[in-house]
């Protein structure tokens, strides 16, 4: 019997197009949907042999290896990751952060810290409380929720992929398949380019059969999926990647030296 390779993909919207019809591209493949930081610690603890992992969780664990041209991200405006302030950028001193969210927590600390100069109180923000009875300045929310909530006691909702976009001029990159070390795909990786390639064909299609379910617009839900998240991980996006790196290992918030590693099927490079 094959073996089955364990794939852990993000619950949100944001992932529908990587992996509508992921199954039917690979007899082997076992599907699980995860919120991304149950993802990263399911990956670490060997739960997973790929996952679409925080990126900032690949830099920490500096050992996996990233599938190649596959991402989230943004070139501007993210809609789906969004820091609710009572107060402006500069006077926020406690921040609740999203316990699903690992990469855009590590954001709202790097434009704290580096863009703003602050550093604040940082506490989690279970899944199920409601964020109007925080104490804090600050909220994060990401994915599903942070493109419903509306929250009229904050009186700003800063979109955190514009203020990446707008401070660097870079794209952002939330999240890769992470392949942990030592794996042997068996063709997944080709899965992966193929669930992807037919997805991105089927936005309007996916949009309108998840819309319901989210309480969106299906009209919304297909314009987030076609203009504002991008699912290539090209040279800009590279650049953008590595750029957060270096200010998030500035902070401590990863690891020197890490290595950013593509996935390369074993057969191939033993066939050289
Ligand atoms: C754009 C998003 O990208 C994500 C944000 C992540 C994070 O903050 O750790 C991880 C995976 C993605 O789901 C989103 O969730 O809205």
């Amino acid at each position: 019997m094959p073996t089955r390779i364990r794939v852990g993909a993000v619950e949100y919207l944001n992932t529908k197009p990587l992996i509508e019809r992921l199954t039917d591209f690979h007899p082997q493949i076992d599907l699980r949907l995860e919120l991304p930081s149950v993802l990263a610690d399911q990956l670490a603890s060997d739960d997973l042999d790929v996952g679409l992992i925080p990126v900032i969780e690949f830099f920490r664990a500096n050992r996996y290896r990233m599938v190649p041209n596959i991402a989230i991200g943004s070139r501007g405006p993210v809609l789906s990751v969004t820091l609710f302030s009572r107060q402006p950028w500069e006077r926020i001193r406690k921040v609740a952060m999203d316990v699903g969210s690992r990469t855009s927590a590590a954001l709202t600390q790097v434009l704290l810290r580096k863009r703003y100069g602050i550093t604040p109180e940082i506490v989690p923000f279970p899944m199920h409380a409601d964020p109007e009875s925080l104490d804090t300045d600050a909220v994060l929310l990401i994915g599903d929720r942070a493109m419903r909530a509306c929250l009229p006691g904050y009186a700003y909702a800063y979109d955190l992929g514009q203020e990446w976009t707008d401070w660097t001029g870079l794209p952002f990159v939330f999240a890769v398949w992470a392949v942990r070390d030592g794996v042997d795909l068996e063709g997944v990786d080709l899965a992966l380019a193929e669930a992807k390639a037919y997805g991105l064909s089927q936005v309007g299609a996916i949009a309108q059969r998840e819309a319901p379910g989210l309480g969106l617009d299906a009209g919304f839900c297909r314009r987030y999926l076609t203009n504002i998240l991008h699912f290539d991980l090209g040279p800009r996006e590279q650049a953008g990647l590595h750029h957060f790196y270096t200010l998030a290992r500035d902070l401590e918030l990863a690891p020197q030296g890490v290595t950013f590693e593509s996935y390369h099927p074993t057969h191939l490079v033993e066939s050289r």
